[in-house]
């Protein structure tokens, strides 16, 4: 530090931070090795507590007919001061942190929690085939597709769905290590959002694609709409609350920062096989919000993400702000907003972050759910759980809800107001992580969203995260090209305020004047159609005020 020219003070305060950080990880290492110990030596007697306790009771699966299976017990083990507040709109061209990514808690230590799964020969088919966790993902694509469209009778039956890829390219360059510290030390005490970073700290996905990660469990509302034409509005609202839960999965694991996206950016994904097509553009640049539509079988999801952050030294506190709205074909509406994130460990240890709060999804007909992401301490022995229960409007408990979000969720259907304890339902399973693993940690879903086929790349407007150059390189390894498109395109964004101020409006998204809220003006897919993009302009090409273009009058830079 002292070669480095940093002033006495500044390292000073430095090595108090990590001298007290070293503090307090010692005491708790220290207690948590204990615990450890205590724990280790009441396995036996735990183990033949739990083991026949599951066989007394029989914890079993109900699906759609209320036939129960007996699923068997398993016992996995994973290896797993200030504060400077923000919203997005304090945030840096880059920086946003809230668009940094979530990553795991996969610490140190290897806990034994014991957790109920699936035998494949328990599940229901429609079990098995939605939480089949084939190695082969594309061909899990291929049954849902063909599940998802069959029944309709419609002609879009006959098309061969997308065949999706399952790894990225191999990287073209070596990796650099660059520690995180190395880039925010000169800034402590600032406000990290406010740090711009280089792409080694990114992940090829934009935040406007991250969005769209949460839709990856979508079945769940297929699901929830045709129990609702049945008439079981409880199990309707367990499917909601499930979803609602399983767009947090992905953010298991994922060390790295999602790219901020250009005001005007967009992403389109059209996934015929899992029946849906969804839509996100950036709304608004100060304060960032990125707004979303999409359309599935029988019910349409919409939303914004608007995040204010806290910065606290060793963590960033993430507060989602609005509210996401899923309104069925019948009429029946839920709304929802996200719970806070926390992401730990920015200076010292692996980073990670995790879920925690309230959050009320409330139904306008019968049934309304409340789930609580239950706060992490140290010393929990099992993290990330959410529990929730499913209310009535008068009020009564009809049914509950446990699990982890990133693992599993459970329900139990109260009858008569009476906890039928002995039957639990899987809800929903994570999907297996993929045969070809990323550094960035993706999901096999999340592989698949900047994929670009020639095909693709025809039909898409200017302005979409695929075309995006400064990613594009980052997927295909290329670093020192994405560093400089960054730069590039952070000094281009840098006029995003006075776009902004200057009275720019988004192109498929309006702001409603009661609420605030964003709603899809529409027309994306049609003008998709006859590829007419009028009003999309080329927001990753070279600046106007570079004289190679002639500015075009319309253009508030
Ligand atoms: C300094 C850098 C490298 C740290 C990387 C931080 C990662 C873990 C951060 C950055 C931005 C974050 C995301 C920002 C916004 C949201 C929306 C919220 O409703 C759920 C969490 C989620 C999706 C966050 C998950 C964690 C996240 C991806």
């Amino acid at each position: 530090m002292h070669a480095e020219g940093l002033g006495e003070e500044v390292i000073k305060d430095c090595e108090q931070i990590v001298h007290s950080e070293f503090l307090q990880y010692y005491t708790q290492m220290k207690q948590r090795c204990e615990e450890y110990l205590s724990f280790l030596g009441s396995l036996p007697q735990q183990l033949e507590v739990t083991f026949s306790q599951d066989l007394l009771l029989g914890v079993s699966v109900l699906n759609e007919q209320d036939t129960t299976h007996s699923i068997r017990p398993e016992c996995s083990c994973s290896g797993h001061g200030k504060c400077c507040e923000s919203s997005n709109t304090e945030s840096s061209d880059d920086a946003g942190i809230q668009e940094l990514d979530e990553s795991s808690d996969e610490d140190d230590y290897n806990f034994c929690d014991t957790r109920q799964s699936f035998s494949d020969s328990a599940a229901s088919p429609d079990m098995r085939m939605k939480h089949s966790n084939s190695s082969n993902d594309v061909q899990q694509y291929n049954h849902n597709f063909v599940e998802s469209r069959s029944g309709k009778g419609e002609n879009e039956c006959l098309l061969l769905p997308p065949k999706r890829r399952t790894k990225l390219p191999e990287p073209v360059e070596k990796e650099k290590g660059v520690s995180l510290w190395s880039m925010i030390k000169d800034n402590v005490g600032k406000d990290l959002t406010r740090v711009c970073l280089p792409v080694y700290f990114n992940e090829p996905i934009s935040s406007l694609q991250k969005c769209f990660e949460d839709l990856e469990y979508s079945h769940l509302l297929d699901h929830a709409y045709d129990y609702g034409l049945k008439g079981n509005s409880v199990m309707r609202t367990l499917c909601v609350a499930a979803f609602a839960v399983s767009g947090y999965a992905s953010s298991d694991g994922r060390p790295c920062k999602p790219f901020n996206p250009l005001l005007g950016e967009t992403y389109e994904a059209d996934f015929p096989e899992n029946g849906i097509r969804f839509f996100s553009e950036k709304v608004s640049h100060h304060p960032m919000v990125m707004a979303c539509h999409c359309e599935g079988r029988g019910w349409k999801f919409w939303g914004e993400s608007n995040v204010k952050s806290k910065f606290w030294g060793q963590t960033i506190q993430l507060d989602p702000v609005g509210v996401l709205t899923l309104e069925f074909d019948d009429g029946e509406i839920f709304k929802w907003s996200k719970v806070t994130t926390t992401i730990n460990n920015l200076i010292i240890g692996r980073l990670y972050c995790h879920h925690h709060g309230t959050m009320k999804i409330s139904g306008n007909r019968q049934h309304s759910c409340k789930l609580t992401f239950k706060q992490q301490s140290f010393l929990e022995r099992n993290p990330r759980q959410v529990q929730g229960v499913v209310e009535d409007i008068g009020g009564t408990k009809v049914a509950t809800l446990r699990g982890k979000w990133d693992e599993s969720l459970y329900c139990n259907v109260t009858n008569d107001g009476v906890n039928s304890s002995a039957e639990s339902t899987l809800l929903w399973e994570k999907h297996e992580p993929p045969t070809n693993p990323t550094r960035y940690n993706l999901s096999s879903f999340a592989i698949t969203l900047n994929e670009l086929t020639p095909n693709l790349k025809e039909k898409l407007p200017p302005t979409d995260s695929r075309l995006r150059p400064d990613q594009r390189h980052l997927e295909n390894g290329e670093y020192d090209k994405a560093n400089s498109e960054k730069l590039r395109l952070e000094t281009r964004q840098r006029m995003a305020r006075k776009m902004q101020d200057n009275g720019w409006k988004p192109r498929w998204f309006d702001r409603d004047t009661e609420d605030g809220a964003f709603h899809y003006t529409g027309g994306y897919w049609e003008a998709r159609e006859q590829r007419k993009w009028d009003g999309c302009r080329d927001i990753f090409g070279e600046l106007p005020d570079k004289k190679t273009y002639p500015v075009p009058a319309s253009v508030g830079i």
